[in-house]
């Protein structure tokens, strides 16, 4: 059947869990095209409060790889911005000239941040608070400045205040009306937050509005309605958001505050729909995760023509996501005339709570201090309970296991991704669930503002009792139970030999695996048995599979080899050449001591390979990179070995090689070092009569020195010793485990000791000598196959990048 052309405007949360969710319901309908403003995957927005707190970083806050987009046929064009949609020939623009029909089209253009347009807001150092891009400007500022001035005491504001903090800067808080948080929060609770807040550090300045940034170019400070000033070096705007409507406004689509939708998510115009914090449902805009991944599951039941009664509306609750602080908010909290309230305040233990009730039913409740009861509270509202049944129900101050005991099954306990104590027990038992990622992974719970992580681990304790801590190991992906070391044994006793086949055998969850599982097990197998496994293109990450790195723009890098470092006219010729003739935007030297060139279309890759006659670097592989060398004995005053030869033979030898993640090695004839030896996963370095062997060292974000692992003397025992601890490092580490993090983890002492015994060496070598005959040139390889030419690179480009 041919497939629909689906088209989402929007890589962020909201729209790409509807894609998430469209593709469990009809994995093969659509024929799926993404287009981001922003140049990355789809991240988690609401963890970017934990990563300027210090506590996670921006590699880490990835929801969806750039492998899902691939493994999932899904075109993404990163960095990209519609600009224009034809409704009536159902058609989009962008502003890179790219023009694309569609079928359904889907707009989650989410919200901008609200900039007071205030005399010199357009200073530097004047920010806001929504991005990647903005995370990344205050932690630039904080290594240089010391004085931040936020304003907005709401959520986002005080989160970023904390991470300003954290970040060694004084921090004040501009905050417009009596108390912070006033959206969320009464009085009460908005002084005893502030009391707590300025007890962390934190400054509060309430009841003043801002008329003037000051400053030349650079912001110096603020200007209040009452003359007052205070200095500031960074200004961070955190003062609401605004839905991102303008698109569909100039495309003349119904637009109030938000994009009209109806319980369905369409809006007026036919085949075009809208979710997340651009949409507005029944007059409302909402700002928080939960309501709009609810609309998300809504809207893909309507693309996948599964009828229900659609989206209803949700009631909001919110958390702070400060450490050290307690405060939750859910449904109504202003008091009127038609209101009572339950309130008990506990001044001593900082403890308050407030529930609202109307007409005998709960509609809202302000906790602070100790919020372990928000869930079941917002549980009670949603289904219209009763005071009597919050007031009868016997809930104590328990925590752990027994308050787990009290919850009913219905009981949300992950509010973001709206996921029961139910529907997490029952993942624990029917997919032997027994860690938090797992539960995440099968669940969704825990996989937004991670706040019910605890408690997840609570419902782990309590349904798997002693079990729990027994099996506490982390298994490979989500789709199984069993951890690196089983699936790897499994393998080896049962014989399996492809991927499917291992997933059917030890009954994967999911069919077809995940990008977390598949190249972990294309590597175990093949690094199992290399003579007969026939590796699979398409379980590799994208890079592998093209054998080129993928740019950030979509076109590709092309490196040749080039043995220890040196190149010859020749080969610059044919470089020139190639990139005369491709129009090549950038040649750059690698770190690697190679020739890069940047800016390569994908169609022109196999001409250029063919052109050059030259065999691939691999500069896009997990295993064997580069062999860095110094200039050595031959050139150097200080030379005492042949660095050079030496790092040629090690590259001869061990290229092609593939592994659990890169390899990169250097050889310096001198302990000056000029080829960064201690930074290698394999080091060399030559002394006078002696070679030093150092592993596991690493240049990366995680720097670490490399350990001495041997002194020999002979150029062939450095290349007897590589192979046994490179084979012993393939066999033992898990996938995706740099050489640094593996020695970290068993222990250099055990790994020296094992490969001391001479027997074990020499298994291990005979096994890397049975891996190494079997390692193929890829590229004179791929140029022989016409058909895998045109399937892999001459199709649409589909420009994602990969790891
Ligand atoms: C620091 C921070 C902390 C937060 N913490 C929480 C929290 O704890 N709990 C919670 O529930 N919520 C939290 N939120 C709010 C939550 O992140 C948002 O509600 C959610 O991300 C909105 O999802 P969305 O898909 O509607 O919009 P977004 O995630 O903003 O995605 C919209 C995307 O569309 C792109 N786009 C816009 N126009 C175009 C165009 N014309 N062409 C192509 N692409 C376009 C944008 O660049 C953006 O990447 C937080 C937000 C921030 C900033
Ligand atoms: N933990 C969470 O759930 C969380 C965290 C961060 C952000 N968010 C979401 O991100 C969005 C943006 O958050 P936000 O805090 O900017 O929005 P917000 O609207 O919740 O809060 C803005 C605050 O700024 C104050 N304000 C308005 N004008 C001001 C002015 N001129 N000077 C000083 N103060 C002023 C308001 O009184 C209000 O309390 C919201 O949708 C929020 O829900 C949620
Ligand atoms: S490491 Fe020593 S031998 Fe090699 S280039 Fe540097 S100084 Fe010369
Ligand atoms: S409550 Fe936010 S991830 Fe579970």
């Amino acid at each position: 059947m041919l497939k629909r052309k689906l088209i989402l405007i929007g890589n962020g949360m909201a729209g790409i869990r509807t894609i998430e969710e469209i593709l469990k319901l009809d994995p093969d309908g659509f024929d799926i095209t993404v287009f981001g403003s922003e140049p990355h995957p789809n991240y988690n927005r609401i963890q970017l409060s934990k990563v300027l707190q210090g506590d996670t970083t921006v590699a880490d806050i990835t929801l969806n790889d750039w492998n899902w987009y691939e493994s999932n046929n899904i075109r993404l064009y990163p960095g990209e911005s519609v600009i224009n949609i034809d409704t009536k020939k159902q058609i989009v623009y962008t502003d890179k000239d790219r023009e694309e029909p569609y079928d359904k089209l889907i707009i989650a253009t989410g919200s901008n941040p609200f900039m007071l347009p205030l005399p010199g807001a357009d200073k530097q150092g004047v920010t806001a608070f929504r991005d990647i891009k903005d995370c990344e400007t205050m932690l630039q500022y904080s290594k240089k400045y010391k004085k931040a001035a936020v304003i907005g005491g709401g959520l986002l504001g005080l989160e970023a205040a904390r991470g300003l903090l954290n970040l060694g800067m004084k921090v004040d808080v501009i905050h417009i009306n009596e108390y912070i948080m006033d959206r969320q929060l009464d009085r009460e609770a908005g002084k005893l937050l502030q009391k707590e807040l300025e007890n962390q550090g934190m400054n509060f300045l309430l009841n003043k509005q801002t008329t003037e940034i000051i400053g030349k170019k650079q912001v110096t400070g603020l200007r209040f309605k009452t003359g007052e000033k205070i200095a500031a070096d960074l200004v961070v705007m955190a003062v609401g958001i605004k839905p991102n409507v303008a698109l569909a406004e100039e495309s003349g689509i119904p637009v109030n505050r938000g994009i009209v939708v109806n319980d369905y998510m369409e809006t007026e115009i036919p085949n075009i729909f809208a979710v997340g914090e651009c949409a507005e449902h029944r007059g409302m805009v909402y700002g928080l995760v939960a309501p709009l991944y609810q609309q998300g599951e809504a809207l893909a039941k309507r693309i996948c023509s599964v009828y229900d009664e659609g989206y209803k509306g949700s009631v909001l609750s919110s958390q702070l996501k400060v450490s050290g602080v307690d405060v939750f908010s859910t449904g109504k909290i202003r008091e009127d005339e038609n209101t009572k309230a339950i309130k008990m305040l506990d001044d001593w233990n900082g403890i308050y709570k407030k529930i609202m009730i109307e007409q005998g039913k709960i509609t809202g409740a302000v906790l602070f201090g100790n919020t372990k009861e928000g869930n079941r509270l917002l549980n009670l509202i949603k289904n219209g309970a009763n005071i009597e049944e919050y007031t009868e129900s016997n809930q104590t101050e328990e925590s752990g296991a027994s308050l787990v005991a009290q919850m009913t099954d219905d009981e949300v306990v992950c509010g973001c991704n709206g996921v029961t104590k139910g529907n997490i027990v029952s993942a624990i038992n029917n997919d032997g669930l027994t860690t938090v990622e797992q539960v995440k992974g099968c669940t969704n719970a825990s996989r937004s503002c991670g706040s019910c992580k605890s408690l997840v681990a609570d419902i782990l304790e309590f349904t798997l009792g002693d079990k729990y801590s027994e099996d506490h190991k982390e298994s490979i992906c989500a789709c199984t139970t069993l951890t690196r070391d089983e699936v790897v044994n499994e393998i080896r006793e049962k014989h399996l030999t492809h991927t499917r086949e291992v997933m059917n055998v030890l009954g994967w969850k999911n069919d077809d695996g995940c990008s977390k599982c598949r190249p972990a097990l294309n590597y175990y197998l093949g690094m199992l048995n290399p003579t007969e496994y026939k590796d699979e293109r398409e379980s590799r990450f994208v890079n592998e599979r093209l054998h080129a790195n993928i740019q950030n723009n979509g076109t590709f890098s092309v490196i040749p080899r080039m043995y220890g470092g040196v190149t010859n006219a020749d080969d610059l010729r044919k470089i020139a050449d190639v990139a005369d003739k491709y129009k090549v935007k950038m040649i750059k030297l690698t770190g690697g001591q190679r020739i890069n060139l940047l800016g390569v279309q994908k169609q022109d890759l196999p001409s250029i390979w063919a052109e050059l006659g030259m065999p691939s670097g691999h500069g896009y592989a997990k295993g064997l990179r580069t062999v860095k060398t110094c200039v050595g004995a031959d050139f150097c005053r200080f030379g005492t070995q042949d660095s050079v030869g030496m790092g040629i033979e090690l590259e001869k030898k061990f290229e092609g090689l593939n592994g659990p993640h890169k390899i990169k090695m250097a050889v310096s004839a001198c302990p000056r070092n000029c080829a960064e030896s201690g930074i290698k996963d394999v080091g060399v370095v030559g002394l006078d009569g002696v070679w030093e062997l150092y592993v596991g060292g690493n240049a990366g974000t995680d720097l670490r020195e490399g350990d001495l692992f041997v002194k020999v003397k002979t150029k062939a025992e450095v290349l007897e010793w590589t192979g046994a601890f490179l084979q012993y490092y393939r066999e033992t580490a898990n996938y995706l485990e740099r050489t640094s993090v593996w020695v970290g983890r068993l222990g250099i002492d055990h790994v020296k000791e094992k490969l001391e015994d001479k027997g074990f060496r020499d298994e291990l070598n005979k096994r890397m000598d049975i891996t190494l005959a079997t390692v193929q040139e890829p590229w004179s390889e791929t140029l022989k196959d016409e058909n895998l030419v045109k399937r892999l690179y001459e199709t649409v480009n589909v420009p994602v990048a990969s790891k």
